[in-house]
């Protein structure tokens, strides 16, 4: 089986977690685009299920496959969020923003009850970093925030280039929502949370693509298999204090 194969298992697995009625984040990415598409196949046999899109191109293949769609104005609590990911840690602890769409992607994470992974097994590492960490920056003064990251970064122990994602053309890269995407290529990152921390407090950093605390499950497909991940039931409990 192919890697698209296994992207594909993932997203099947997925669809048995969705029940009618829910109202659900759409991630993006190859592996939530297989999910958005495997979604609107349900809808057209009578699924009644609305969703959230996480980029403005899960929203257009949401619409052209038919899921119906709303907004967090109008749905701010969702029941679910299915997403893609470019690393999961054994505790759930994620590295997203490859397609450029992490912050819309957190926003819509957070404010669902459940977020459910989907992977094929070659994002599930040990250790998060050996794919570059996206960190999603106001472009004013980007540069002087891509050295504030190196020196954070630095303090933590982490070395390796920072650098501002370029589309073909040699210009920055511009996300949905209208921001510049720095990648770290940090290697290992060991103490994720810290991490975490630090790029929070850097004026100018919009949000980083360490996913920690959000994830409930990862449906992660393999030669053997699809295999479930569950978070800790501690961080599970965090995750449902956030509507208590
Ligand atoms: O975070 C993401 C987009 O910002 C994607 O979920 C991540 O890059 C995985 O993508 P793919 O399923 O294509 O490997």
């Amino acid at each position: 089986m192919s890697t698209d194969d296994y992207k594909r298992a993932a997203a099947e697995a997925a669809l048995a977690h969705v029940q009618p009625g829910m109202k659900l984040g759409l991630g993006t990415g190859s592996t939530a685009a297989l999910f958005v598409e495997l979604l609107g196949a349900r809808v057209a046999e009578g699924l009644d299920v609305v969703g959230v899109p996480t980029s403005e191109a899960t929203r257009e293949l949401a619409e052209r496959v038919g899921v119906p769609l709303t907004t967090l104005k109008d749905t701010p609590e969702l029941d679910l969020t299915v997403d893609g990911a470019d690393e999961v840690d054994p505790e759930l602890r994620l590295i997203k923003g490859g397609g450029a769409a992490l912050l819309r992607e957190k926003i819509v994470a957070f404010a669902s009850r459940r977020m459910i992974v989907i992977a094929d097994a070659k994002k599930q590492v040990p250790t998060l970093g050996a794919f570059p960490l996206p960190i999603e920056v106001v472009p004013f003064g980007k540069e002087a925030t891509r050295r504030a990251v190196e020196r954070a970064a630095a303090r933590l122990g982490l070395s390796g280039k920072i650098e501002i994602r370029r589309a073909e053309d040699e210009c920055p890269i511009v996300t949905d929502s209208g921001h510049t995407i720095l990648d770290g290529h940090f290697g290992r990152i060991d103490r994720p949370e810290e991490l975490a921390a630090a790029l929070s407090a850097i004026p100018g950093v919009v949000e980083h693509g360490l996913f920690i605390g959000l994830a409930d499950l990862a449906l992660i497909a393999g030669p053997d298999g699809v295999t479930t991940l569950e978070a800790s039931p501690a961080s599970a409990a965090a995750n449902a204090r956030r509507f208590a």
